[in-house]
Formats: structure tokens, sequence, C-alpha cells
């Protein structure tokens, strides 16, 4: 029997979300700065002759029907696209918060196809692999090889994985759910409208310090509309923003989770004290970003 294999999904956080206008077939062009967390799904690959998947973990139930999992999206595409593609059965250990913008679903869908370029000896770079992503989902090819880098396009454009010293953080989901077409079509542009305006701030990852300087210049535009929708978001932001030690409190991808930025690890974990004291309800995790 062969072996089983298995690979971590970690949360993908936006650390600046610049939308630059809106293309003619609805979807958005952005230019975001992307870095993983340590917080991660777990995706196992046991490898046999059907394509299966079985999910478990706290928040499976929100992830929606087996069926329409991205997982098996992703695998689908794959099979189509590479003849005689090996599969087998997928378990997926769900923790992360689902539509909460940290890419879960897409995570998981990028794990999928490591493990499935892994059992066929396929490169990461292989097109079908990055085809398949492509299909998947907008966040699914910055998942693929989950290291901080720069995403433009709709997703699709990938700058060189970057070398960021890590960044202590804090990430707080109020436990809403927020699904992303919402959030975009709240921007209100319309098909074909451009925004012009300035590209991201060049990223000279010389220190940490440096670094949060820099993404305070930045913003992620979703913020107003996902506010709009879900007003426990800005509730979110404030109750960080005012921890001790924050340097910069943000909303990640089309929200509900937003992340603090902290100088060091015990002034992040003081946060994460505070923020469960007063909200023990909600997703309050310390992780590092890179
Ligand atoms: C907001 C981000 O999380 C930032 O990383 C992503 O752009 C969203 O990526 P995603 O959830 O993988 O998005 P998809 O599942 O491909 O698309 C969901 C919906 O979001 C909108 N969408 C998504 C990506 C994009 N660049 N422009 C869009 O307008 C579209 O209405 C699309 O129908
Ligand atoms: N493996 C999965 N994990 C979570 N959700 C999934 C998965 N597969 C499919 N879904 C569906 O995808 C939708 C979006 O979930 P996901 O957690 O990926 O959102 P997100 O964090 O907002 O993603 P993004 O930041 O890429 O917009 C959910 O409503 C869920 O029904």
């Amino acid at each position: 029997m062969s072996r089983s294999l298995a690979t971590r999904a970690p949360a993908k956080i936006n650390l600046t979300l610049h939308v630059l206008g809106r293309r003619p077939d609805g979807y958005h062009t952005l230019e975001s700065l992307v870095a993983f967390a340590d917080v991660a799904d777990d995706v196992q690959l046991v490898p046999g002759s059907r394509l299966s998947l079985q999910v478990r973990g706290p928040t499976a139930a929100l992830a929606g029907n087996d069926a329409d999992n991205l997982v098996l999206k992703a695998a689908h595409h794959l099979s189509e696209r590479v003849e005689g593609l090996r599969v087998g059965a997928f378990h997926l250990a769900k923790r992360l918060p689902v539509a909460a913008g940290i890419g879960g679903g897409s995570s998981d869908a990028a794990a999928a196809l490591r493990l499935l370029a892994q059992l066929n000896d396929l490169p990461l770079s292989h097109p079908s692999l990055r085809e398949a992503a492509r299909l998947t989902g907008a966040d699914v090819p910055v998942c693929l090889d989950p290291r901080a880098r720069m995403m433009r396009g709709i997703g699709e454009e990938l700058g060189p994985a970057l070398q960021i010293s890590p960044l202590f953080a804090v990430l707080v989901n109020p436990r809403v759910l927020v699904e992303t077409p919402a959030v975009f079509r709240a921007l209100g542009l319309q098909p074909g409208q451009s925004l012009g305006g300035a590209a991201h701030p060049v990223l000279e990852m010389a220190s940490a310090h440096s670094l949060l300087e820099i993404l305070k210049t930045a913003r992620n535009d979703l913020e107003p509309p996902a506010l709009a929708i879900q007003p426990v978001i800005g509730a979110a932001l404030e109750l960080l923003a005012r921890t001790e030690g924050c340097r910069l409190a943000r909303m990640s991808g089309s929200g509900a989770t937003v992340f603090g930025l902290y100088e060091d690890s015990r002034t992040a974990a003081e946060a994460v004290r505070a923020i469960a004291a007063s909200k023990p309800d909600w997703w309050v995790e310390a992780t590092s970003l890179r």
C-alpha cells in the first residue's frame, strides 16, 4: 500500500489590498501583499484508485457539502488536465474560520494540489497545476507555494517569494461569515471602470520595523464595504487597535478576519489574552506571518 502524504494549509493574510479597477467580466484587479500565518488546516492524501474527501474538525460543518469542497474542485480540474493522474482519499482537518477573508478554502485546495503534485512527480511550476489552481479560485494560485509575495491581476500574477522578517500578529474573527462576492459588489465599481491611482509602495524588506512603516502607508480597500455589511468588523478593529503595543490593525481579504501587528511575541500574546477575555466567543490567535 502507498504511504499517505500530508501538508498544512496555512491561513492567507492580505497585509495590503488595493483595488485598481473592475474588468469588463466583473472581476476586480488588485494589488496585494500576501503573507501566510502558522495557523492552518491539515490536508492528508491516502493514495488510492478513487478520488474522495472526508472533512472533520471544529469548522467542518461551516465549510458546506463535501461535494462542493474546493479540495475536490481543484483535484477535478487537475485530473481533467493530466492524463492518468494518480489520486486517492483526501482527509481535511478543518479548523480555520470559514468565509473569513483568510482563504481557508483556497489554501485547502492549494494544499490538495501540492499533494497531487507530490504523488505524481509534478513540479509546482507545472502549467496544468497552475491552471487547475487558477480555475479553482482567485486566491488559489498564491496559496500553491505559501510564502509572502505580491499578488496582482485578479490573483493570477504572482511576484517572487519575499524574505520578510516574520511579523508578530494577532488574528481576530468575530465569528460572522462574510461572502466575498457581496463585499466586491458593495464597492460599487462598474465593469470596465479603472480607479488608476498610486501603485503599491515599494517594499524594502530590510527589517520588520521598516516593513511595518511601509504597511502603514497602504490599506485594504475592501474594509469600508465589508464594514458596511458587517459593522462588528469595525468593533474588532477598534478592540485590536486599543491593545497595548498594537502597531497596525487591518482587515484581511474581504473580511471578517482582522489582524493586529506587534513589536514582539510577548505583546501579541498579551493582546490575545485581553481580547479573548472580553470576547470569549470570538476566534483569537497569536501567530507569526511570513
Ligand atoms: C479578496 C481576496 O481574498 C483577496 O486575496 C480574493 O480576491 C478573493 O479570492 P477568492 O475568494 O478565491 O475569489 P473567487 O472564489 O475566485 O471569487 C469569488 C467572487 O469574488 C469576486 N472577485 C474575486 C476576486 C477578484 N479579484 N475580483 C472579484 O470580483 C467575484 O465576484 C467572484 O465571483
Ligand atoms: N475547504 C473549504 N474550506 C472552507 N470553505 C470552503 C471549502 N470548500 C468550499 N468552501 C466554501 O467556500 C466559501 C468561502 O470559504 P473560505 O473560507 O475559503 O472563504 P474566505 O476565507 O473568505 O476566502 P478568501 O479570503 O479566499 O475570499 C464558503 O462559504 C464555503 O461554503
